[in-house]
């Protein structure tokens, strides 16, 4: 069959970044292009992942400030979560019609229900039927849920981020990116936290004497971690969850179940099909071309080494939009990707792992620069943060993390240095606004 007798060029199983950000330009381009979803339009990120969380952490991060420049700025502050919410609906709630506009725009068909894969160019979208001649699977992650009696007692981080009222006493299950940033967020904005850790340790793919720095800085605000500890049920008794635990019970208002999230692989259709999937998502080639060759993955959904992330699934959407204009037939070549877990201080990185660069001393030299070794770094009155710094054996720069408020904009002025492998004098030819982060970043290398 030729690609003129499907009713689409390419139809697209979900409306995340996975999906839009190439989409839109490739149906701009001319080829007739589907979306399907089920839910909100614009997927995780927008609706109850990084925009809601970033917004509802914004006060945070300005209380945390304004407690270290207390003596200066005086005055008792406190953050009115509803107002909070509040502020989130306004920002956020227009964001799907904001996104759906942009497909309209470019004459994308956004079709609304639960996409199965029927053939391997057919699609049934609640009983209609679809087909098309590429077919791209973006279905993202779902929050796992704890496989303990009582785990419908718990809520999830799409829960939390839509909670009107915040509750007097939350107990958090897990030591990840969703536990941590959640865990800073309820304890500032004035909750009693409970930090349950599965193993001793937390945020495991960040360096840990920094993660451990973290977790102090919490317990002496009043978050109890325990740590080394697996829950083993939950009850409901009237308003309150018992949370039952190898070490001994205790009571919650609200319990935030955030254990991991798994891939969006059932229900639809890929045994159909015969698309491969294990536990981790879908299999892709490096064209992310699935088992079945006009099958293609995009973002978090795809089993890969790269961290699942807003700015990975954009990259591998627009990489898919240059595959199917022709654009380009080389395979993926992901750049480096950095990461950033929003806690207070946040931390962030780049490139060759900290463990990997101590551990591999032939191959790496590291560099430690405290906080405190900079005036302009010193204005906030941090009480602690660090930057270190990954060189390979041509001193290029090869990896950093920064413990920091400014975590995210240290390693997004690192990051081309990173990528580009830059010499001494290429660096020495970047001149940056002064005073700023983006100066005080490139003093350091
Ligand atoms: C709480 C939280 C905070 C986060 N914070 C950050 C952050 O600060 N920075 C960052 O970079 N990343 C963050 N992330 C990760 C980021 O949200 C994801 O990496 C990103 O949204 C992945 O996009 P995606 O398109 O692959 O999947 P999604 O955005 O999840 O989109 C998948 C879509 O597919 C739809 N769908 C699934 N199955 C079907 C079906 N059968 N038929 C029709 N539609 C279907 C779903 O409804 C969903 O809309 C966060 C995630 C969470 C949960
Ligand atoms: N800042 C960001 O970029 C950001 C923020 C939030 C989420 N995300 C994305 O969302 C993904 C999911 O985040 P997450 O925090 O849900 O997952 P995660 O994989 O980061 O953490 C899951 C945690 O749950 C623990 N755990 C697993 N099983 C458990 C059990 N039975 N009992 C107790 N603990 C258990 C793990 O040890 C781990 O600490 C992340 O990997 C990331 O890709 C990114």
């Amino acid at each position: 069959m030729s690609a003129d007798s499907f009713d689409y060029d390419v139809l697209y199983i979900g409306s995340g970044h996975g999906t839009f950000d190439g989409a839109i330009p490739l149906s701009a381009s001319g080829l007739r292009v589907a979306v399907v979803e089920e839910e909100k339009i614009g997927g995780t990120c927008p609706n109850w992942g990084c925009n809601a969380k970033i917004i509802l952490d914004q006060p945070i991060a300005l209380k945390r400030h304004l407690e270290a420049v207390h003596g200066i700025v005086n005055g008792d502050v406190s953050i009115d979560w509803s107002e909070n919410m509040a502020n989130k609906h306004a920002i956020i709630d227009g964001l799907p019609n904001f996104i759906q506009g942009l497909m309209d725009n470019s004459k994308i068909d956004v079709l609304f229900g639960h996409a199965m894969l029927a053939d391997k160019h057919t699609v049934t979208i609640d009983g209609q039927t679809k087909t098309a001649d590429k077919i791209v699977i973006a279905t993202g992650l779902r929050p796992k849920h704890l496989m303990v009696p009582g785990t419908e007692f718990a809520h999830d981080s799409k829960d939390f981020l839509a909670l009107e009222t915040l509750p007097e006493r939350i107990t958090i299950v897990g030591g990840g990116y969703i536990a941590l940033e959640f865990a800073t967020i309820a304890n500032t904005a004035g909750a009693k936290v409970d930090l349950l850790l599965h193993g001793d340790q937390a945020l495991r793919s960040f360096p840990q004497k920094y993660v451990e720095q973290i977790l102090a800085d919490l317990a002496e605000r009043g978050v109890n971690i325990k740590r080394n500890v697996t829950v083993t049920a939950l009850e409901q008794n009237g308003t309150e969850t018992i949370v039952h635990t190898s070490a001994g019970e205790s009571v919650a208002d609200w319990v935030l179940d955030a254990t991991g999230r798994v891939p969006n692989v059932e229900n639809i259709g890929l045994d159909t099909v015969g698309v491969a999937y294990n536990a981790k998502g879908i299999v892709v080639d490096d064209h992310l071309r699935t088992s079945v060759p006009n099958i293609y993955a995009s973002g978090d959904v795809i089993d890969k080494a790269q961290p699942n992330l807003t700015p990975t699934a954009i990259f591998e959407s627009k990489y898919l939009m240059q595959t199917f204009t022709g654009a380009t037939t080389a395979p993926i070549n992901y750049p480096v990707i950095p990461t950033v877990v929003f806690t207070s201080p946040r931390i962030a990185q780049v490139g060759v792992s900290l463990a990997t660069a101590l551990a591999n001393p032939t191959e790496y030299t590291v560099e430690e620069h405290a906080i405190t070794e900079d005036w302009f770094r010193q204005i906030a009155r941090p009480q602690f943060g660090s930057t270190s710094l990954i060189y390979n054996k041509a001193h290029q720069l090869v990896g950093a993390v920064d413990m920091s408020e400014d975590a995210a904009e240290v390693i997004n002025t690192l990051l081309p240095a990173v990528e580009f492998q830059y010499s001494q004098d290429q660096l020495a030819r970047l001149v940056y606004l002064f005073p700023s982060i983006g100066f005080s970043s490139n003093q350091l290398i």
